[in-house]
């Protein structure tokens, strides 16, 4: 029985369209990610499956539980941390895991064990405030009292947004520890490079699934042979690198464009520093990589609705 399963689940906000016909299984133990923009439905997914909003479509089951039929069983198999800081910001540290402790009738002191490394952490703060934390100590907090009632099930809605890079490193490392008790982790995110810490993600945009799968598989389907390619100025190199007649899809990424050609050359690199330094750029570097999660969902894309960003309508000169 999967842990978490999705059938057809649809939903609006009037004429808004958020979640359209998603169908998905997370199974038991898995550490699984909603990855999408602002706006791909993940939030939504998350009400959903937390009984506070009802599909107008579809079914969904947590842990076995029906959404509808079983809420109530559902909200104690259930830790859910929002999106946003979900806690008492006049409470201090100590006094909101005891809150959300009594909230599922148990104690603080009955399951420690389960957030003793993060509560470790939060322990010199215990009297502080919870609004007084840092971003990162906020949302260890918020972790530790989704945990507190030992869930069977963790959702966890975008819980790296806002958050400074070790914290997030930090995170992703408690999320394997909770996993690895057998904890059934859905985590969503925006961040591409958090896609590949999942054992499976789907890809989510306007409310539709794009792809579900491994991210070694995910990169291993990228169907086109791709380049980094640098140069001295970042925006005229954009523009010529979609106006290459052999350019598929061209696309800022990080300090490099990336281009992914309609079909592989054996001197594809060498024939692409010619014509950009045919075109008077400077500091040209070519250099063939594999593809990113970012890339094969940029593709993904890209293959669903043509972008203006992409070079897939530009005419070939
Ligand atoms: N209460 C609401 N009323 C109207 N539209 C909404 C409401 N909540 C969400 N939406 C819309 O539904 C779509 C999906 O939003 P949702 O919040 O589920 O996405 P998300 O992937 O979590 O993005 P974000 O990180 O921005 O919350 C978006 O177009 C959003 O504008």
């Amino acid at each position: 029985m999967p842990a978490v399963e999705l059938l057809n689940i649809s939903k609006s906000y009037g004429t808004t369209p958020a979640v359209r016909d998603i169908s998905l299984a997370v199974e038991a133990g898995e550490l699984f990610g909603l990855i999408g923009p602002d706006g791909a439905g993940k939030t939504t997914l998350f009400r959903i499956l937390t009984t506070l909003l009802l599909a107008d479509a579809g079914t969904a089951t947590v842990a076995g539980h029906d959404v509808v039929r079983d809420f109530r069983a559902i909200r104690n198999v259930v830790g859910y941390m929002p999106g946003k800081f979900s806690l008492y910001p006049d409470l201090t540290v100590q006094e909101n895991l005891e809150f959300f402790a009594a909230v599922f009738r148990t104690t603080v002191a009955e399951n420690y064990e389960l957030v003793k490394d993060i509560y470790e952490q939060l322990a010199p703060f215990k009297n502080r405030r919870s609004g007084a934390l840092s971003g990162g100590m906020k949302q260890k907090l918020a972790l530790c009292c989704a945990l507190i009632h030992k869930p069977q099930v963790l959702l966890l809605d975008e819980p790296t947004t806002g958050v400074d890079a070790v914290s997030r490193q930090e995170f992703w490392h408690m999320l394997g520890t909770l996993k690895a008790r057998g904890i059934t982790i859905v985590v969503s995110t925006p961040y591409m490079d958090e896609a590949a810490l999942c054992e499976r993600v789907a890809l989510l945009q306007e409310g539709q699934v794009l792809r579900i799968d491994t991210p070694a598989a995910l990169r291993a389907a990228y169907p086109w042979p791709l380049y980094a390619v640098r140069a001295a100025r970042m925006h005229p190199l954009l523009q010529d690198l979609r106006a290459y007649p052999a350019a598929h899809s061209c696309y800022a990424f990080g300090e490099a464009a990336h281009l992914s050609l309609r079909q592989p050359a054996p001197d594809a690199a060498a024939r692409l520093t010619a014509y950009l330094t045919g075109h008077g750029h400077t500091g040209v570097v070519v250099e063939p990589v594999e593809a990113t999660i970012e890339d094969t969902f940029m593709d993904l894309l890209a293959q669903r609705q043509p972008s203006p960003n992409s070079a897939h309508d530009q005419p070939a000169q």
